[in-house]
């Protein structure tokens, strides 16, 4: 199969796509959960940048501020929950990645977890490991990270491509970091495979999961996973900087020593003890005082899962992506994009990409116009797909909107044959 989507050759018109968008939606069991979120008559699709907001988070979150802060203050830390919430709204995202209870422990950045990710799964690494794999095409952040736990491991770090890391990986390497889903093309990685290869050379597989939690089965015990990390504000909708979480596997965590192991994280907090013992199990991966308001915005907005099966969002991402690359051939020019986000569904997360010249001004108007996704460069159009609330009739109005947008400006170069 070709690495991108070759286009239908002989495409569907843009009147009888619009009919098969409404089809779509009438039959689309996930329908009514639209309702849950706050949405306008705007196409979204960068809800793999930020979620959108859940109808559940605004109330509750004025009950937290108003009588849990308000009226309890400090009793809230007890009698609201607000103390164990870390692990408890762990739990609740365990389900959705493949997790069973105790394993995911919720609070600080992705940044932060991925941190504490690696340099713990490198302090459970081998005395022989002289190295960490990081994906070469990794979100940024991810090999910022890397390179400084690498420095303070006195390991070094090497780029791979997630395709080469079982041809790469060595009985000298400690850890691998790798996103699960490219944050640019939309490339789903072979989870299972890559980890049972790291495995196989004795490593340890740290995912990024930033881009397939809550899009696609993760499956994170299922494979064996060691560590990994994770964003909530994307296709959770936990809310501009919800916290991150860690998750640890079971068989690893008491040998896990958390390179941040603040008060939060011993075995007996208000205890006050100067000296440090870890707490038993995944709290040993908290740090300090947990984001309370942005921790119980996540656990409203996690409600919008209720009745929904992760199988169900993924068959309806993939019709969708489909549907939209559908589209995208009827409406747009020929040659004006090209598809970067692979065919195959197999290695296709919840976005479709598509290489276009001059692709940060084509999205500033189709903002303008009302398509909400995003740019990265040098030259992508980004326009992800979160099944919770993203219909096929947004599907079908975005790539005609791209469309006019793109006969508009029939004198642009196409993509990769500027120069
Ligand atoms: C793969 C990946 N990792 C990490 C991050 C960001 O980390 P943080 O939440 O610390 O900004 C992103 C984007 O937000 C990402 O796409
Ligand atoms: N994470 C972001 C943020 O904190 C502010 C604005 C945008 C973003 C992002 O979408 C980054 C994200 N990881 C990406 O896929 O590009």
């Amino acid at each position: 199969m070709s690495e991108t989507p070759e286009f239908p050759v002989a495409p569907a018109s843009g009147s009888e796509l619009a009919i098969r968008a409404a089809e779509l939606d009438a039959a689309d069991p996930l329908a009514a959960v639209r309702e849950r979120f706050v949405l306008d008559d705007t196409v979204y699709l960068d809800g793999n940048s930020l979620g959108a907001l859940p109808r559940a988070v605004p109330g509750r979150i004025a009950d937290v501020v108003a009588r849990e802060w308000g009226e309890l203050r400090i009793r809230s830390w007890t009698e609201s929950g607000w103390w164990t919430a870390p692990e408890r709204i762990g739990d609740k995202i365990a389900p959705l990645i493949g997790a069973g209870p105790g394993r995911v422990v919720v609070g600080d950045s992705t940044s932060v977890n991925i941190f504490k990710a690696v340099v713990g799964g490198v302090r459970m690494a081998g005395k022989g490991c002289t190295e960490i794999l990081v994906d070469a095409t990794t979100f940024p952040t991810d090999g910022y990270i890397a390179r400084s736990a690498a420095r303070m491991t006195g390991l070094a770090v090497r780029p791979v491509e997630p395709a080469r890391i079982a041809d790469e990986v060595t009985e000298r390497t400690a850890v691998a970091l790798v996103n699960h889903v490219d944050y640019r093309t939309g490339r789903l990685n072979d989870l299972p495979s890559i980890t049972a290869a790291l495995h196989s050379a004795g490593a340890l597989a740290v995912w990024d999961l930033c881009h397939s939690a809550g899009a696609l089965p993760v499956g994170l015990d299922a494979y064996g996973v060691d560590l990994a990390v994770g964003c909530t504000y994307k296709y959770l909708n936990g809310g501009p900087g919800s916290p991150a979480y860690l998750y640890v596997r079971e068989g690893l965590q008491e040998r896990f020593e958390s390179p941040l192991p603040g008060w939060n994280s011993h075995a007996d907090p208000f205890a006050m003890d100067p000296g440090y013992a870890p707490a038993d199990g995944i709290l040993r991966g908290r740090v300090g005082t947990p984001d309370i308001l942005s921790l119980l915005a996540l656990e409203a907005a996690l409600e919008a899962w209720d009745g929904v099966s992760i199988e169900e969002v993924r068959a309806k991402s993939l019709a969708l992506t489909d549907f939209f690359l559908e589209c995208v051939a009827a409406h747009v020019p020929p040659g004006r994009v090209r598809s970067v986000t692979p065919a195959d569904h197999r290695q296709r997360g919840s976005q479709v990409a598509l290489e276009c010249a001059g692709a940060g001004e084509v999205m500033d108007e189709l903002i303008r116009r009302g398509v909400v996704g995003d740019f990265r460069h040098p030259d992508v159009l980004r326009f992800g797909f979160t099944p919770l609330y993203t219909s096929f009739a947004d599907a079908e109005r975005a790539a005609r909107v791209l469309g006019e947008v793109l006969g508009a400006q029939p004198d642009a170069v196409a993509p990769g044959t500027a120069g």
